[in-house]
């Protein structure tokens, strides 16, 4: 996981009419493979940096490279096919009337001949689980599936590195879920670069790194693990920790050892499940 893939160096950036830097002195690196949560509370500058990452913005004060290119205008496109980006809203994201033509587009648009585009199709939307749904209307499907469909869409045009920007905060947990276990596959069996930028820590808690912004600037880095120990620190930046690390934490405060330190319900609940208690 050695290979740089997004260095970002010493960026600013400012909008217009604004008092305060939206991105204040930021830098970091991306590693080939990896899966990267940023986190931060309203307001800390992270849909700043995903659209800098797009291409959206460009840096007032230092530098983007983004899969050997410098992100500056006659880049941008070389850069958006290296960086696919997924949205919010499932339902901003469709262009096709059928989850085929859907996957389509982006390869029409790039003038990918007709049976190799085909292939491509079918077997982005088998990466994402949805074969299925070849030929159904996008609004027919649920939140969850709408976003795997419009990752299928991003995956189609191969790209190094995925972004989600909060792709999951308007889906109901069974979508989140959905979603995040694509992400996973993709990231573990296609070796994917994966950014996620989200407010809820119990996704970031997936991630291999988590990166914290605060009021702009890059407050601090770490595994999940080393994150949530900063336990009131995250607090004070707005940020809540998962209940199962708070519960955890307690847990062992009382006596009770787990096997690990646990980041969501479920695994808590299936190891608690498993012993005996002593009345
Ligand atoms: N289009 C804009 N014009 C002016 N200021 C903006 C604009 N978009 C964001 N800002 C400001 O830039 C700063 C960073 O905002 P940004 O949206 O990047 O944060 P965020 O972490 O994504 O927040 P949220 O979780 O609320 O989306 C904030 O002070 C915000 O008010």
């Amino acid at each position: 996981m050695n290979t740089i893939v997004i260095s970002i160096k010493g960026v600013s950036y400012q909008y217009p009419e604004q008092e305060s830097l939206a991105l204040n002195n930021v830098s970091l690196d991306v590693y080939k493979g990896e899966w990267l949560a940023i986190v931060g509370h309203n307001g800390s500058g992270k849909s700043t940096l995903a659209k800098m990452l797009n291409g959206l913005h460009y840096p007032s004060k230092g530098t983007v490279m983004i899969g050997g290119y410098a992100l500056n205008e006659e880049n941008v496109w070389s850069i958006r096919e290296k960086l696919g980006m997924v949205f919010q809203n499932p339902d901003n994201q469709f262009v096709g009337t059928t989850v085929q033509d859907d996957v389509a587009f982006g390869l029409e648009n790039n003038g990918v001949e007709h049976g190799v585009m085909q292939e491509r199709v079918f077997a982005s939307l088998e990466k994402v689980g949805m074969t299925a749904f070849l030929n159904q209307e996008p609004h027919h499907l649920s939140g969850g599936q709408k976003q795997r469909v419009a990752i299928a869409g991003v995956i189609a045009l191969r790209p190094d590195i995925i972004l989600l920007d909060e792709a999951t905060s308007m889906l109901d947990p069974l979508g989140r879920e959905e979603v995040m276990n694509t992400v996973r596959e993709l990231n573990e069996k296609e070796g994917l670069t994966v950014i996620s930028i989200t407010h809820d820590l119990e996704e970031a808690a997936k991630a291999d790194r988590v990166i914290v912004l605060n009021e702009g600037r890059l407050y601090t880095e770490g595994t999940p693990q080393s994150i949530f120990q900063l336990d009131r620190e995250l607090l004070n930046l707005g940020l809540g920790v998962p209940f199962a690390v708070q519960m955890s934490q307690l847990l062992a405060d009382a006596g009770l050892q787990l096997s690990q330190r646990h980041f969501n319900e479920e695994e808590l609940v299936s190891e608690l499940w498993t012993l005996n208690f002593k009345m």
